[in-house]
């Protein structure tokens, strides 16, 4: 395994670099079945990210990274630049909505365009790689802080959350649940109650996955009883990532994020997004800009090939949704917190 700046073997629970190949875990399989895929070159990268082999906006940022290193490993010597070049075009058509993949893939081209050969561009992209790796897990971390200053520590609080914002679709340790993490740490979480987040079901087969891993105490719900879970006062909280913030506070996040946001207002509920400065894209005003990937059918028709509807029923499988900011109390970058963005915007800490 690749060595990071410190020395240390730079791998996470979800993908471990190798300087000419990057391993991830196939999170499609998830949690039956813990299974490694290696990707030796920026097309089977691109792939793995379209068919969220890999997921989650800052591990698309950082795979899509690793993906540009592979590119001048594996080039030929003659054209390897109009090859790097072409890899970043490709991985860039990999998924819509994540600002975070553009956002790696325009620093890795800030990289090669100071390179002057091949050999050049094999070191220094791996090293922009496993930085821009790094310092999302650092990122990761700060966040946590931050979310924890806000929920404050008068005496532990239950959460909810939706979709996998954990180790799984990060640098390592979580947006939201990196802030999970730390209420646990400091014997402050009662419980997390996890949206199993249909389709995908990215909170049942890789939160749950994450959570029981790490002994922190979790229960499974059904995307439908998020609202009853807060009627009932079970909640403080609810935490929830993004792939995209636009410059007036709005969110886009994982189809049902809305939902939630609604609900925790009516329930005078506290409703944070946690999310690195990576996802944060100030040319865009407003969430109505926001490019929604929509996906195939058979995602909500069907589980792994089993039918659940009949099979030329039409679906609407957006997989993103706006969050207006007036609906959330706060938002927590690595770089501080901005609360009730519906009055500032995100101009408070990113001009
Ligand atoms: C910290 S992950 C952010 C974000 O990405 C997920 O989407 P997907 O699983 O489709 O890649 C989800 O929206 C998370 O909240």
């Amino acid at each position: 395994m690749a060595k990071s700046s410190s020395g240390q073997a730079i791998g996470t629970v979800a993908m471990r670099w190798h300087g000419d190949r990057l391993e991830l875990l196939d999170q499609r399989l998830l949690p039956a079945e813990e299974h490694w895929l290696v990707a030796d070159g920026a097309a089977t990268v691109a792939q793995c990210i379209t068919d969220m082999v890999v997921r989650g906006a800052p591990a698309i940022g950082i795979s899509a990274a690793y993906g540009v290193a592979l590119a001048a490993h594996h080039a030929g010597t003659a054209d390897w630049r109009g090859e790097v070049d072409r890899a970043i075009r490709m991985l860039a058509e990999s998924r819509p909505t994540a600002v975070n993949l553009f956002w790696a893939l325009d620093k890795m081209q800030q990289v090669v365009s100071h390179c002057g050969t091949q050999d050049e561009a094999i070191s220094r992209l791996g090293q922009a790689a496993v930085r821009l790796h790094e310092e999302d897990l650092a990122a990761n971390l700060a966040m946590a802080d931050y979310g924890l200053e806000v929920i404050g520590t008068e005496k532990p609080v239950s959460v909810l959350t939706h979709c996998n914002t954990g180790a799984l679709a990060t640098g390592g340790y979580g947006t939201a649940l990196g802030v999970v993490r730390r209420l646990h740490e400091q014997q402050l979480l009662k419980r997390v109650y996890a949206d199993e987040t249909r389709p995908w079901l990215q909170g049942s087969r890789l939160t749950a996955w994450e959570l029981v891993r790490d002994q922190i105490p979790v229960t499974l719900n059904a995307d439908g009883a998020a609202a009853a879970i807060m009627a009932a006062g079970k909640v403080a909280w609810v935490l929830v990532g993004a792939d995209r913030i636009t410059a007036n506070g709005d969110v886009a996040n994982k189809i049902g994020t809305y939902n939630l946001a609604v609900l925790a207002r009516h329930h005078r509920i506290g409703f944070m997004v946690v999310a690195p400065s990576s996802t944060v894209d100030m040319s865009l005003e407003s969430g109505q800009d926001i490019p929604i990937e929509q996906r195939e059918g058979t995602e909500v028709r069907e589980i792994r090939g089993v039918p659940l509807a009949p099979v030329d029923v039409d679906v609407f499988n957006p997989v993103f949704d706006v969050t207006p900011a007036a609906l959330i109390d706060a938002i927590v970058t690595e770089k501080g917190v901005v609360r009730n963005p519906e009055i500032t915007g995100m101009k408070a800490l990113f001009t």
